[in-house]
């Protein structure tokens, strides 16, 4: 799996120098060009900048279309190689367009934003929106490197860092208890390389022993079969929600479906609900949404022959997952959240 360097920027330099090359590109969105190519910029040598603008909604074939175009047209070959600098929409859509241009070209990823660092950027997971479903396109494609660095964090609105922080918790609640209590005990006002370190092993080694999610990386998914279905349904919309936010709600509810199948005790459930339920609250979703966001929920990854599959809590720490649900628990678990 790629490697994860916990560097200072300078660092790119030798990456570089480690990664045979014919040409150098740069993916970046309006935001990572403007705060984070200055940062970087004069650790590279030639290169072209490819610039799509932000955001989920540009998730899309569209935007891949712009960066297979720019490839085309400065003639890329095979050995070029491609640095993915932004949040989770950069690594994975460029992830996902160099894996697939001319059968797959190499590509390192910058991550700019804590949800990247802690999450995104890791585990070659790579695609695209597609038809309003998530991720609905991709490869696992693997970045010859990711290079971690605090530093983007300073221009990084508070909201991003909530986003990220979900994810977080969301590690520490499927994998190690410790984790969890060390990030509530840092809040989301300022995050050291120590304990997105902390994070990124979580992942790692759950990664590590199922990179192409046959079985328990599923784990890492909890919280995304109902938090995917509300972040999709809510695009677009004047409600939009974070990834991480949709994750948090989707925690909720997911915790909440945990408890109703026996698995989660209720003084952890309410232990969860509580400090989720502090930071993620402001849901807009209203009941006549629950039949879209249950068929969003039937386009998962994880359900098979046509049955709904998450993956849920057993503690704080630990988490099942290939566990069959009912839709009216999902009906029931909203009702939580709104
Ligand atoms: N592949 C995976 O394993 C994985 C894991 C988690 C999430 N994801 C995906 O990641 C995406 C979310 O990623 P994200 O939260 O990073 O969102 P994002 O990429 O949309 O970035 C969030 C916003 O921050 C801006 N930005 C980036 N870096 C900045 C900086 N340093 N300063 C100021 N602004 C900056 C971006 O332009 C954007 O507007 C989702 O599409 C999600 O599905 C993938
Ligand atoms: O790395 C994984 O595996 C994850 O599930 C991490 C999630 O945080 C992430 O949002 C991922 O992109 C979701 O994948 P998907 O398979 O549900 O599209
Ligand atoms: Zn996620």
């Amino acid at each position: 799996m790629s490697k994860v360097y916990f560097k200072d920027l300078s660092y790119i330099k030798e990456l570089l120098a480690s990664v045979e090359h014919s040409q150098l590109f740069i993916l970046a969105d309006e935001n990572s060009k403007g705060h984070c190519y200055p940062l970087i910029k004069d650790y590279l040598e030639y290169h072209q900048v490819i610039e799509i603008s932000s955001g989920e909604k540009h998730k899309t074939l569209d935007s891949c279309n712009l960066i297979w175009n720019a490839l085309t047209n400065a003639t890329a070959d095979r050995k070029a190689l491609l640095i993915n600098l932004g949040g989770g929409v950069i690594t994975d859509m460029g992830g996902f367009c160099a894996g697939t241009y001319k059968r797959g070209i190499r590509f390192i990823n910058i991550p700019t934003t804590l949800l990247s660092q802690v999450d995104a950027s890791v585990g070659a997971k790579t695609g695209i929106d597609f038809n309003g479903y998530k991720n609905h396109i991709g490869l696992f494609c693997e970045a010859e490197a990711v290079l971690v660095n605090p530093t983007f964090h300073q221009t990084l609105p508070q909201e991003q860092l909530v986003s990220g922080y979900a994810e977080m918790l969301k590690h520490g609640l499927i994998a190690d208890q410790k984790h969890w209590q060390d990030c509530l005990e840092n809040g989301y006002g300022k995050f050291s390389n120590e304990l997105i370190q902390q994070s990124v092993k979580i992942k790692e080694k759950v990664v590590e022993a199922d990179p192409t999610e046959k079985g328990l990386r599923k784990i890492l998914n909890f919280g995304h079969t109902i938090g995917h279905a509300i972040e999709t349904h809510l695009l677009n919309t004047e409600n939009e929600l974070l990834h991480g936010e949709a994750i948090g709600l989707g925690m909720i509810a997911e915790a909440f479906i945990s408890r109703s199948k026996g698995l989660l005790s209720d003084q952890e459930y309410q232990i969860i609900i509580k400090e989720l339920g502090r930071i993620y609250n402001s849901s807009k979703i209203e009941k006549a949404s629950y039949v879209e966001i249950k068929r969003l929920c039937k386009q998962d990854k994880k359900n098979q022959n046509g049955e709904l599959n998450m993956s849920l809590l057993k503690n704080i720490g630990q988490a099942v997952y290939d566990i069959p649900v009912e839709e009216e628990l999902i009906d029931e678990a909203l009702n939580v959240i709104l």
